[in-house]
């Protein structure tokens, strides 16, 4: 496959034709196409929200950026310091040390290692994003205490904390140092107000810095606070994008 070139200044990500299917074997091997030849450009400091129905897919875009799932066919380019890098096709290893320094992915639901307190898990992820030890653990630090979680709470295991609780460890995860690209999945849907724009706030300010972000939110609010564009999807397909204004008023 030729090798899509990014078509604008600073460009972070590049998708073409991007394509999944899943087979229900449990039903008869039925086909379920969740993405239908998606093409999507972000730019660094772009907040791209993706809007659309239920079952659209648009968490399935998210995962095949990320590559938790394979997509069956289409380039996922992301741009780095050091040239394109094609996401389908980097072996396993390459694209865990990729992830880990540039991109952050943020799913509703964390999944800690067992046993372990949100300092560690966070401090951990800032030490794959290239940080010493005592330097991950402050910048740890810092981001659990700028989403507002409980110090007394850092030593906790992961497991026993509340839902939102876990989706704020995410969240500090996913952001403790700037990645270059951020994908987001539902990351407010457990917080109550307060923290739910401590959350959009920290978001708001990684677009500043230059990040790139892709996200899903169902908050229609969120959207319109953060989105600098908005893509909608139908039936696997983005049939739509433009301003948070224009497109929002669209959706249902
Ligand atoms: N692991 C999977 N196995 C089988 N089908 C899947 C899988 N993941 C997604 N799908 C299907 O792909 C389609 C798109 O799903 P996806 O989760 O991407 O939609 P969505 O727009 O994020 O929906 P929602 O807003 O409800 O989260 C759906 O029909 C879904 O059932």
């Amino acid at each position: 496959m030729p090798t899509p070139q990014p078509d604008r200044p600073g460009a972070v990500l590049t998708v073409r034709e991007l394509r999944k299917t899943f087979t229900l074997h449990t039903i008869d091997g039925r086909t379920v196409v969740s993405l239908d030849g998606v093409d999507l450009d972000v730019a660094a400091g772009e907040h791209v929200a993706v809007a659309g129905p239920s079952g659209a897919g648009k968490s399935s875009l998210l995962r095949c950026i990320h590559r938790s799932y394979l997509p069956d066919s289409g380039s996922v380019l992301l741009h780095t310091p050091d040239g394109p890098v094609e996401l389908t096709a980097l072996p396993d290893r390459a694209l865990a040390r990729l992830r880990g320094r540039e991109i952050g992915y943020v799913s509703q639901f964390l999944t800690p290692p067992p046993r372990t307190g949100p300092l560690d898990v966070v401090a951990a992820a800032a030490r794959r994003r290239g940080l010493a030890p005592a330097e991950a653990r402050d910048a740890a630090a810092e981001s659990l205490h700028r989403l507002g979680l409980d110090e007394a709470l850092w030593d906790v295991d992961c497991g026993v904390l509340s839902g939102g609780e876990r989706q704020r460890i995410n969240l500090a995860a996913g952001t403790v140092r700037p990645p270059r690209l951020l994908l987001l999945d539902e990351p407010v849907s457990a917080l109550d107000p307060r923290n739910r724009e401590r959350a959009l706030q920290l978001i708001a300010s990684l677009t500043d810095q230059g990040v790139a972000v892709v996200a899903v939110f169902h908050d229609l609010d969120a959207m319109r606070q953060l989105a600098t564009r908005v893509v909608q999807m139908t039936d696997a397909r983005i049939v739509a994008e433009g301003p948070a204004r224009d497109i929002l008023g669209a959706v249902a």
